[in-house]
This record gives structure tokens, sequence and C-alpha cells, in this order.
């Protein structure tokens, strides 16, 4: 057997511990459709998808982060899905204005989540779902557009943290969110830092996520159809989806410690990893 073996090149990666909100699924179920992951025809499986959920809360607790939660409400399936509740940085909770009726309530939501926690929180004007179309990468913030943010929600986060904000336009709907088809690996943004899927991108934004990452790991169409870039690191530890064999494989040979979990009852309503997990800057 041949052990995958982190090439001799790659750096000692180093953990930073996570502050992260997550919500469990317990009124996870697919009922309506607005992506093309979601099958509301399709019986789910409640119980499942909680105990699916538990061993990523368990991950993140075994490697030492700080994981808050907020109550899912019913009537709200989509509400596990916690990276879309807001974008959390320097303190400063700028809040989701979600394109789809189904979702809009989790908005107010979390905010008044992140108000009880002591975020300054700023109300948002345009569309936008949170981290799932924003990340963070160095010190600039990667925005997301094309399905569900609007870019004029790009603009807000300029003016409100101060900051690049580098839009990305996304073209394939499969891959509406950006955290679907680009994963932050380390939050040093050097060449390497991230891994993407070129074919979700537009040419516009390709060029730039070549020119800023030529080292970038780029997934293959096997692994973004496990949503295997949905995915969250510490720096050092990366949890993915356990059947995103090949990027597993790519992080060892980069020097970072893959941890795979089964996510599979909630790709059901097109999310993974990241999309459970959102986290909080203060
Ligand atoms: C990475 N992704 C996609 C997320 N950040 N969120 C998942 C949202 C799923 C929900 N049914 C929806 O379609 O909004």
């Amino acid at each position: 057997m041949t052990l995958t073996q982190p090439a001799s090149s790659a750096p000692e990666r180093v953990a930073t511990r996570r502050t992260v909100l997550m919500c469990r699924p317990s009124h996870f179920t697919v009922s309506y459709r607005i992506n093309p992951w979601m099958h509301p025809e399709a019986p789910t499986d409640t119980s499942l998808a909680v105990r699916q959920w538990e061993t990523l809360y368990a991950k993140y607790l075994e490697l030492g982060f700080e994981v808050q939660l907020i109550d899912g409400l019913p009537g709200l399936p989509d509400m596990v899905y916690a990276a879309n509740g807001g974008f959390v940085l320097d303190g400063i909770a700028y809040g989701a204005k979600f394109q789809y009726p189904e979702r809009q309530p989790e908005g107010p939501a979390y905010m008044d989540w992140f108000g009880a926690d002591g975020f300054e929180v700023r109300e948002p004007v345009s569309t936008n779902e949170g981290e799932g179309d924003f990340l963070l990468v160095g010190e600039t913030i990667y925005a997301g557009t094309g399905f569900r943010s609007d870019a004029a929600s790009h603009d807000e986060l300029r003016r409100i943290y101060g900051r690049e904000v580098v839009t990305l336009t996304l073209v394939d709907p499969s891959f509406y969110h950006l955290d679907t088809a680009f994963a932050v690996l380390d939050s040093d943004g050097g060449r390497g830092s991230v891994a993407y899927l070129p074919k979700a991108f537009d040419a516009a934004s390709l060029a730039i996520l070549q020119e800023r990452f030529p080292d970038a790991i780029l997934v293959t169409d096997e692994d973004a159809a496990v949503l295997g870039l949905n995915s969250f690191s510490d720096g050092r530890n990366v949890i993915i989806a356990a059947r995103a064999k090949d990027f597993e494989r790519q992080l060892i040979e980069r020097g970072f410690t893959p941890h795979g979990v089964d996510l599979s009852e909630l790709l059901l309503g097109g999310g993974g990893v990241k999309c459970c997990t959102l986290e909080l800057r203060r």
C-alpha cells in the first residue's frame, strides 16, 4: 500500500485556534428547491443529519476550536448552514439578506444572535448570503456573485471593513456560493493558500485567481461534486468531505492534515462542512 506523504518541500503548517458558530439541524429537511442539489420529493432523515452534524461538531472540539451554537428555528430547515447567517470580522457582523423568501427569516435570527453575543451588527442593504459568498484570505475579502449575493453587497463590505474586496463571478449553478468552489487553506494569503474549482468561475475571475494564487490546489470535478471544497481549515487541519479523496491526497502532499467527515444527509440540502460553519472573528 502506498501512503501519500507530505512532499519534502512542504512547509510546516501551523494551526490557529478558531471560534465558530454552528446550528444543530434539529429542523433539517428538504421541503423546497432553491439549488440543484435539493429534491423535495426525496425523503430526508433528520436524525441522521443530526448524527452526522454531531461528528463535525465533535471534530471541531477535538481540534480545540471554540464552538458557539445558535438554536435552529422550526420552519427554517436551512438554518443549519450557519455560514450563510452573516459575515463576521473585526468584531463587526454584517447581516445576511437572503435571496429566496424561504430563507429570509434567517437573516434577523442570526443578527439577533450576533447582537446578543456582543458583536456590532450592520444591517444589510443588498442581498447577500454571508460567509457562503465572502471569504477572508490574508487581509483581503474574496466575494462571490452570480447566483446569490449581489455585487452591491461587495461595496457594503468595502465600506464596513475598509479592506480590499475582490469580486469573483460564479458561473456554474451547482456551485452557487463561493464556498462551494473556493476553499481557504492558509490565512496567510500566500501563493498556495487556497484551493478552487476552475470551471466554476468566469474568465476574468479565473485570471485573478491564477495571478494571485499560482500554487493553489485545483480540485477534480469528482471531488467538487461531493462538495469537497466546502471545507474548513485552521491553517493545519482541514476538515473536508470524506469522499473527496484526491483533494485529501493533495492536502497531504502540501503538508496539511485532512480530516474527512461524512455529511451526506446535509448534502441533500446543498451544503457541506463549510456551510455548517461560520467563523467568528472578534
Ligand atoms: C456552501 N453552501 C452552499 C453554503 N454556504 N450554504 C448551503 C446552503 C444550502 C441551502 N439549501 C441554500 O440553497 O441556500
